[in-house]
């Protein structure tokens, strides 16, 4: 590809909170193209139509397998469910389509699988559970800090119309601690909950808490106890533009890719 080529983008789940972000920033991108949205809605519809956003290319279409076979694709940036996100990304990879997913709920497995294809094929492609680079950041350090400070806990906050608990950033987050932290189990030896879930989700002896509030939109704590020291680390996205610099910066990755990555930190300078 030149300089000057862009690249040609398909979005699924355009009218969601991340889909439409992640459309107005193609839209400002010169180096992007928006070729068409995947909904399980509106077939034939113009994306600007939908949106209610003039200038925009493409149209929607409700079959990926129509929208692959008609529409010249290089990069499908997927922010639906689980189970569209996983159709979609199979069927990225059986027509050669560089995937780049944020949606979350892919299991370890899962990913696995799907980079076994992707390797046979030398496809190019993301699954990071946060673009945001400050969240990314909060990732890294909080891997270091366990090496030092087995006892940690984590608190996600999110707004309430969030589906998963925990998000995938709190568990890719105990992922990586996990790597550098002595296993431990979190608490007293003997604690009991009076109250189911008092003490939040357990990752490998490590306790995560999810909050849902209207009103903030996405947020992580992870907190490290030591003798007498307490260590925070804190990540706030205020707003969802927050995610658009990892997330251009990977569609624009992946075309130099021919393996599956998972996390945005890989691919990081
Ligand atoms: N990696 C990251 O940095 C981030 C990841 N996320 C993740 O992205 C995902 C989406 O989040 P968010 O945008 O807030 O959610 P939304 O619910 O706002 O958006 C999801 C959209 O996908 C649509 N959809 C559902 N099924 C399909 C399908 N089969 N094909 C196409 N579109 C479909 C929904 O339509 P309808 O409402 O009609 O069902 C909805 O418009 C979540 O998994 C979230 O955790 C979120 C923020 C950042
Ligand atoms: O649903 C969201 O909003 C977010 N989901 C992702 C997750 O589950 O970690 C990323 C970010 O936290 C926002």
């Amino acid at each position: 590809m030149t300089e000057k080529e862009q690249i040609r983008v398909v979005v699924s789940g355009p009218r969601g909170r991340m889909g439409s972000e992640t459309i107005r920033m193609i839209a400002q991108s010169p180096d992007l193209d928006l070729v068409a949205a995947i909904d399980h809605g509106h077939d034939g519809a113009r994306i600007e139509d939908l949106l209610g956003i003039t200038g925009l290319s493409g149209q929607v279409y409700t079959e990926i397998d129509a929208c692959f076979s008609q529409e010249d694709v290089d990069v499908l940036i997927d922010f639906t469910n689980p189970e569209a996100g996983k159709r979609n990304l199979q069927k990225a990879i059986d027509y050669g389509v560089r995937p780049v997913i944020g949606t979350s709920g892919f299991s370890n497995e899962e990913v696995e699988s799907y980079k076994q294809q992707m390797d046979e094929k030398k496809l190019g492609g993301i699954i990071a559970p946060n673009f945001a680079i400050g969240a990314v950041l909060v990732m890294k350090f909080s891997q270091m800090a366990a090496k030092y400070f087995p006892d940690a806990e984590i608190i996600e906050l999110h707004h309430d119309k969030k589906k998963d608990a925990p998000s995938g950033t709190a568990i890719k987050t105990a992922e990586l601690m996990a790597k550098s932290r002595q296993p431990k189990k979190q608490g007293a030896e003997d604690e009991k909950e009076t109250l189911v879930g008092a003490r939040g989700a357990d990752f490998d002896g490590m306790r995560i808490h999810s909050v849902r509030l209207p009103g903030l939109i996405a947020h992580q704590e992870v907190l490290f106890g030591g003798k007498g020291e307490l260590l925070t680390l804190r990540h706030d996205s205020m707003d969802r533009a927050s995610f658009m610099t990892g997330v251009h910066y990977a569609a624009k990755t992946v075309m130099d890719l021919d393996t599956l990555v998972y996390g945005l930190e890989n691919i990081l300078d």
